[in-house]
């Protein structure tokens, strides 16, 4: 880590706040705290596009009734013992370790917080604290590489919708997507080589994006294009040709289309047509969470067994890896920078 010479100016001005938004949790593996956080969370009409009047209620009479007991299983077996979500863990020990690589950088008049747009620590909240404190700058960085409007626009709209509230609306900036952006690129290519260089190379890199319904890209997301540009530098950085990996999309839910390949049945197909080894790697999750560590590190992983294949190999997150902070530090300073001017 070095002091750079271009900060110095952001670096002198007071009250600048950087939040790391990250999707939220429950605030327990429990059905009722499960439940008030997928009504939060399914209730966002960014996030399930079908009118109120039809989805309101699906939402409270067939699907907030059953599934908080079966998620909160899911929950209690990824739960850390001391760390609690893991989602919300990672998302706070990444906020604390980049205020620390800021300072490093020459830039201490920064404070770093991890906020989520759903339960707590929520970004409203947050924002409003920060306010009232006196901040007057704001960066928000979607812990989502890659644009979607069921994810990142949410988060303008809560950031939006707050300053509406103020007269005095403080200078707001929020990355929208950094799908292609040289150190997260970078901060994967090494998570990789490092895993190869302990285990030796997979037949298959199967990279697993959560997916989205079919219909949003039809209707404008760009969210499969970045998925597809992120991958494919990461193919490049790798060196590897379009045979050896492959694109894939997890997490589906209800009935609809979603962005295809969906993972699980490409790893049921890549097992039963004799591939042994894969490795699997989720660039669009920053941080592990239920998706990760219970949906493709247990579900898909005993899916790829069960039908023929030997080595299922996950990947973790970025999580605190030193090159991924260093990534978010060189995004956070290029925002800042723009205030310099
Ligand atoms: C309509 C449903 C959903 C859309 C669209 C969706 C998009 C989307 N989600 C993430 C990231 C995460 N999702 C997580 C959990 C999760 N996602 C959905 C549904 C949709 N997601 C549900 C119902 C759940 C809850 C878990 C369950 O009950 O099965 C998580 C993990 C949260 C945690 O606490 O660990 C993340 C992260 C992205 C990036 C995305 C669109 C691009
Ligand atoms: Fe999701
Ligand atoms: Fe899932």
């Amino acid at each position: 880590m070095t002091s750079t010479s271009t900060d110095h100016d952001t670096t002198q001005t007071p009250g600048i706040g950087v939040i790391l938004c990250n999707l939220g949790t429950p605030s327990a593996p429990e059905p009722a705290a499960v439940k008030r956080y997928l009504a939060e969370f399914l209730g966002d009409p960014r996030v399930v596009e079908i009118p109120a009047l039809i989805w309101k209620p699906i939402l409270h009479g067939l699907i907030l009734p059953r599934r908080p007991k079966e998620s909160a299983q899911k929950y209690q077996q990824v739960w850390l013992e001391d760390g609690g979500s893991p989602l919300l863990y990672h998302t706070e020990q990444q906020a604390l370790l980049l205020r620390g690589w800021l300072g490093e950088a020459g830039i201490r008049n920064v404070q770093v917080a991890a906020g989520m747009r759903y339960g707590e620590p929520g970004l409203k909240s947050l924002l409003e604290r920060w306010y009232q404190s006196g901040l007057r700058r704001i960066l928000i960085v979607p812990l989502y590489p890659q644009y979607s409007a069921t994810t990142t626009a949410s988060v303008y709209d809560v950031a939006y919708a707050w300053a509406a509230s103020k007269r005095d609306i403080p200078d707001l900036r929020i990355v929208n997507q950094y799908a292609e952006f040289d150190g997260y690129i970078a901060a994967l290519e090494e998570t990789v080589r490092k895993h190869w260089s302990s285990h030796g190379r997979p037949e298959q890199l199967v990279v697993s994006y959560h997916g989205i319904p079919a219909r949003n890209v039809q209707l404008g997301d760009p969210y499969q294009s970045q998925c597809l540009a992120t991958s494919k530098r990461l193919a490049e950085r790798l060196g590897l040709n379009e045979s050896q990996y492959r694109v894939t999309f997890q997490s589906r839910f209800g009935k609809a289309r979603w962005l295809e390949p969906y993972t699980q049945p490409t790893l049921e197909q890549l097992a039963q047509s004799g591939t042994k080894v894969v490795d699997v790697i989720c660039p669009g999750f920053p941080a592990d969470c239920l998706e990760t560590l219970e949906e493709i590190n247990m579900e898909v992983r005993e899916a790829f067994l069960h039908h023929g294949g030997q080595e299922f190999r996950y990947i973790p997150c970025l999580n605190e890896q030193p090159r991924w902070i260093s990534a978010l530090r060189d995004l956070v300073q290029q925002n800042l920078r723009a205030w310099e001017r």
